[in-house]
């Protein structure tokens, strides 16, 4: 839980760094939400936050689980109907995926102090690929990424499968969860980095509610706004002015 400073209170040093991607590096959130609108609207169906809210972070057909029934149209579209009819459009719009504010910078940073950095996000390889195909410099940072269709992610988020993976593939891993820290926007990725023993520094967007942030061990409305010092690594060098 943040301490009411909004820093972070009693947290050991850090030396480890895992990344979420969608919603978090990148700003891809908003092309499930379009795609989504664009099918319910079909049902005469709304899509609102309190189901993006359950939806986001969690593999692809755990979420068409959640989108079918939680909007009462499972009898007339099935998750794996769901998934096809919503890939040729999401095909279109993932490689126009755009990087959210601040997040090439920290992973610079992070990368050139020598902090392993890795990227664990529930997205396919598929779909990896269309969104970091902009992006490939920055992402070959990453000491390695795990991918919600690894065989070794189970179950995805909230459970801590693939937080627990990307701890195993470090050098010298497994390293000890307590000295990981996971960057997140959605509650069941938070949740899951809580499952695994890491601490989570949530990023959420501002029309998720603020309910859903309660546990997270820091809350910032920018990755531009994380302080590195309060986790104890390195500080950005100050700018020559
Ligand atoms: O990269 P993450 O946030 O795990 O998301 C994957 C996908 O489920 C989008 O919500
Ligand atoms: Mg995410």
């Amino acid at each position: 839980m943040a301490d009411s400073s909004g820093g972070v209170s009693g947290k050991g040093l850090i030396t480890h760094v895992i990344f979420d991607m969608d919603g978090l590096l990148l700003d891809t959130e908003k092309y499930y939400t379009e795609v989504q609108e664009i099918i319910l609207a079909r049902y005469n169906k709304p899509f609102d936050w309190s189901l993006k809210a359950k939806m986001m972070g969690k593999k692809a057909i755990e979420a068409a689980r959640v989108f079918v029934e939680e909007t009462g149209i499972s009898d007339s579209l099935t998750a794996e109907d769901f998934l096809v009819e919503r890939e040729a459009m999401l095909q279109k719009l993932f490689p126009n995926s755009e990087l959210m504010p601040g997040a090439s910078r920290l992973i610079r940073h992070l990368h050139a102090k020598g902090i392993p950095i890795c990227l664990a996000t529930g997205s396919h390889r598929r779909h990896f690929e269309l969104k970091t195909q902009q992006h490939g410099e920055l992402f070959s940072l990453m000491h390695h990424v795990v991918l919600g269709d690894d065989p070794e992610v189970k179950q995805g988020k909230p459970s801590p499968d693939i937080f627990l993976a990307a701890a195993k593939r470090f050098e010298g891993g497994p390293v000890d969860p307590h000295k990981i820290v996971v960057f997140e926007d959605a509650p069941s990725g938070v949740q899951a980095a809580k499952n695994a023993g890491m601490s989570a520094v949530m990023v959420p967007d501002p029309r998720l509610d603020s309910s859903y942030h309660d546990a997270a061990d820091q809350i910032l409305s920018s990755l531009l706004d994380f302080n590195p010092s309060d986790w104890g690594l390195p500080p950005f060098e100050l700018t020559a002015s």
